[in-house]
């Protein structure tokens, strides 16, 4: 038994109870045997009770107080008499849910529950995930970035800025929990295809972490979203009066530098070295050199280089199932050579390599990839950016997408450009003329920026398209086949903001 006080009456917690359940964290809470039924005992410095236990999005429980719990927590009065199950909460709120017209009100009504009710919001979140993934993340979390100013009512993570420089270890302190495993750390810079949008990236780290709560279990308490101020150099928020940022443009160099090591450092003294870093939407002139730099010294991952690349090679090896062939008996053509198709080219390229023991430069030679310049081609080597030069194979110059196809002839199309509308009629026509089922991936978010939609893909492929986007779309009727995910051979994954449908 071990007694721990705060500023109320002690409370005695069996050891066996308090053991490490995942991921070397101690539930000293009791977060991970808390059921409807059971309150666990409700720590905030001292034990909340009363007024201030309503007001505790992790301990609240609203309606669902039991009377004996109204009773021993001094809620008598504070709530109206009926007790409701959490159930029927759960009905009431996506009923209001559904009441919204605009993806942005059913946003901030999520964003409101998970500030009052956490458990709820999890419960809503796990029991209605295809309806509220796209709420919580892409594509209506790119709009709430956009907007966060003026929607801004709470903070739900840490904003770290220039001004903290030199306290950043003083500012983790001020986060309220101790026992952190995941963070998600953004600077805002390229939020989803949005481009910088500053401070107001934060909702990217909220909205992720609560996938890594609702689907992947790991505790509220245990993930902290960050947003590193650096700047912005997006003039509409400097001038916007509800920006909630430095009003200054992003600082370079080794001033950023200087600042995320400062910010890397804290990180491993205050939480130690087993804390996940999962840097989010950096644009990639800092993503790749970050994660070169801190992947020795840090547990590190990219999301957008990293995260990306693995739903999508899995996507792929099932899609091969449907489409036959190997990895390496496909041709890839990329629009976009920047975090996510770099990241993803080279994954696949060091599947092929194990799979045929080929070395990885010859099975890059399978892979190609246009950026804004036109095709990577040998020619342009000395000017690329070093994430780019393994894809400069020998070829003439091609200077857009649908020459790219006509001469390449890929058998798969990705798109991760963050540019809408890119794959056009002619290009979706000529990938379908030299292919029986072509194999398309719009994967650039959010929905505006897809480089087509799921109707224009089945339509220009004549229905032979295999297609899947990185914000979800709905199922497509064409030539009397209803193409949707759980009909056909159908294959759906829902992380990573990527829904894979055939
Ligand atoms: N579905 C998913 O799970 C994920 C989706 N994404 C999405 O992918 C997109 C790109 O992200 P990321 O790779 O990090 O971004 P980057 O900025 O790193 O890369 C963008 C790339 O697209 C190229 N590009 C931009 N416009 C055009 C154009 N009109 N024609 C040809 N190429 C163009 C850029 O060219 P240049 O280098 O010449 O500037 C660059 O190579 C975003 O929309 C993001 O939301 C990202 C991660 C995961
Ligand atoms: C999904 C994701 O990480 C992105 O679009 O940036
Ligand atoms: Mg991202």
């Amino acid at each position: 038994m071990k007694e721990i006080r705060g500023g109320g009456a002690p409370c005695v917690l069996d050891m066996d109870d308090a053991a490490t359940v995942g991921g070397g964290v101690e539930d000293t809470y009791g977060e991970d045997r808390a059921t409807e039924e059971q309150l666990v005992t409700p720590w905030t410095v001292s034990v909340a009770s009363g007024y201030n236990l309503l007001r505790d999005p992790r301990y609240n429980k609203g309606l669902a107080f039991t009377e004996k719990e109204r009773e021993t927590h001094y809620l008598r009065g504070l709530l109206p008499p009926a007790v409701t199950s959490q159930e029927l909460q759960e009905r009431k709120i996506m009923h209001n849910i559904r009441q919204y017209q605009l993806p942005l009100q059913r946003y901030m009504a999520m964003m409101d529950l998970q500030e009052g009710n956490e458990r709820l919001f999890y419960k809503l979140l796990i029991d209605n995930v295809e309806e509220l993934l796209p709420i919580v993340y892409t594509p209506t979390v790119g709009e709430a970035c956009q907007k966060y100013g003026s929607i801004f009512s709470r903070p739900q993570g840490l904003y770290i800025s220039l001004k903290e420089k030199g306290k950043i270890l003083e500012v983790l302190k001020n986060w309220p929990e101790r026992s952190i495993q995941v963070i998600v750390v953004t600077d805002g810079e390229r939020i989803l295809g949005l481009g910088d949008l500053g401070c107001q990236g934060m909702g990217i780290p909220v909205g992720k972490l609560s996938l890594y709560t609702a689907l992947g279990g790991v505790r509220p308490s245990a993930c902290l979203p960050i947003t590193l101020d650096v700047g912005t150099n997006n003039e509409e928020l400097l001038n916007d009066e509800f920006y909630i940022g430095l009003r200054q443009r992003r600082v370079t160099g080794q001033e950023y530098a200087d600042f995320l090591h400062e910010f890397m450092a804290a990180v491993k003294q205050n939480y130690g070295e087993k804390v996940l870093i999962q840097f989010e939407d950096f644009a990639n002139h800092n993503a790749f050199d970050l994660l070169a730099r801190y992947g020795t010294t840090h547990l590190v991952f990219n999301d957008d280089i990293q995260g990306t690349a693995s739903v999508v090679l899995a996507g792929l090896v099932a899609a091969l199932k449907l489409v036959g062939g190997t990895l390496a008996e496909h041709t890839y053509l990329f629009l976009g050579a920047g975090e996510a198709g770099t990241g993803i080219a080279e994954l696949i390229a060091l599947e092929m390599s194990r799979q045929t023991k080929t070395p990885i430069d010859e099975c890059r030679k399978k892979i190609w990839l246009v950026d804004s310049k036109g095709l990577i081609v040998s020619t342009r080597k000395e000017s690329l950016q070093h994430f780019k030069k393994p894809w400069a194979h020998e070829h003439e110059h091609v200077g857009n997408l649908l020459d790219a196809v006509n001469a390449i002839k890929p058998t798969v199309l990705i798109g991760t450009s963050g540019k809408g509308q890119t794959f056009t009629q002619e290009v979706v026509e000529a990938i379908s003329s030299f292919n029986e089922m072509p194999i398309i991936l719009a994967l650039s978010n959010p929905t505006s920026q897809a480089e087509c939609t799921a109707e224009q893909a089945y339509t220009w492929s004549k229905g032979r398209a295999v297609f899947a986007t990185g914000s979800p779309f709905d199922p497509v009727e064409y030539n009397g086949k209803t193409h949707v995910p759980g009909q056909r051979q159908t294959m759906h994954i829902s992380f990573q903001g990527l829904a894979l449908e055939w």
